[in-house]
């Protein structure tokens, strides 16, 4: 079974994508941190992120043994990888990994922003998580902070309102809910309120009850 999910910058895409792969013993993978790790290769190498040609052979050479370096999560790599991520051969570059991923045993939950739409069309069961943007920047901020980082919340939320809109405006795979995706606002909901709500959505549709 493949679990895609998508929505806007933290929205809690990651927090239910690692829940529901830990429910249902699926692997998890964070398609955010692919064009994080392929920004930050190029922010560390000084080079001009509109230079596409570049940004496009650091795709084609990205490592996956960075994934897990917490420097992915900073707001300026986010940022970066929000201006890389519009272009279209960047995007190719990064499509059979992302498959590969979706399509080995025993499943798998992948989130992202085209997910639904782009990278595996045909998944199982589809869910666009949103929450209000003051509620998101509010949860990013406390996030930072507890990490130690100094975090002010109001640019927290410049940053996703100005990211969110650069990922739904391009031309090339869109941050866009599928057709057939169920959306989930979990402005209201707790985490555990959010997962509960993730797994209704995947049991309901998986019994055919539910209708997208
Ligand atoms: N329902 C929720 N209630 C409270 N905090 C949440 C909820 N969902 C996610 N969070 C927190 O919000 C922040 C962003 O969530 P995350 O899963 O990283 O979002 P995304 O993957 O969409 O960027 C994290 O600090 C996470 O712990
Ligand atoms: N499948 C994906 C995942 C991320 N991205 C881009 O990568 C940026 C960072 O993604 P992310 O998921 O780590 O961001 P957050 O929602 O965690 O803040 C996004 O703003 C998008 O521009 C994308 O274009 N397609």
């Amino acid at each position: 079974m493949i679990i895609a999910i998508d929505g806007p910058a933290a929205s809690g895409k990651g927090t239910l994508g690692k829940r529901l792969a830990a429910h249902y013993g699926f692997r998890h993978l964070d398609t955010g941190v692919i064009y994080r790790a392929v920004a930050k290769a190029l922010l560390d190498g000084g080079a001009d992120l509109t230079d596409e040609a570049r940004a496009v052979a650091a795709a084609r050479k990205l490592d996956p043994g960075i994934f897990g370096d917490p420097a992915l999560k900073s707001q300026t790599v986010g940022d970066a990888a929000s201006v890389i991520s519009a272009y279209a051969p960047l995007r190719e570059a990064l499509v059979s990994f992302q498959r590969q991923f979706a399509a080995d045993p025993p499943g798998a939950v992948l989130d992202g922003r085209d997910i639904g739409t782009v990278i595996c069309p045909d998944a199982d069961v589809k869910i666009f998580v949103i929450a209000d943007p003051v509620v998101r920047a509010r949860r990013r901020t406390l996030e930072a902070l507890a990490r130690g980082e100094a975090a002010d919340e109001a640019r927290v939320l410049a940053d996703i309102l100005k990211r969110d809109e650069r990922d739904r405006n391009r031309s090339a795979a869109p941050l866009t809910q599928a057709p057939d995706a169920v959306l989930l606002d979990n402005s209201n909901l707790d985490i555990e309120g959010g997962v509960r709500a993730a797994i209704d959505i995947v049991e309901a549709v998986r019994a055919g009850r539910r209708r997208v």
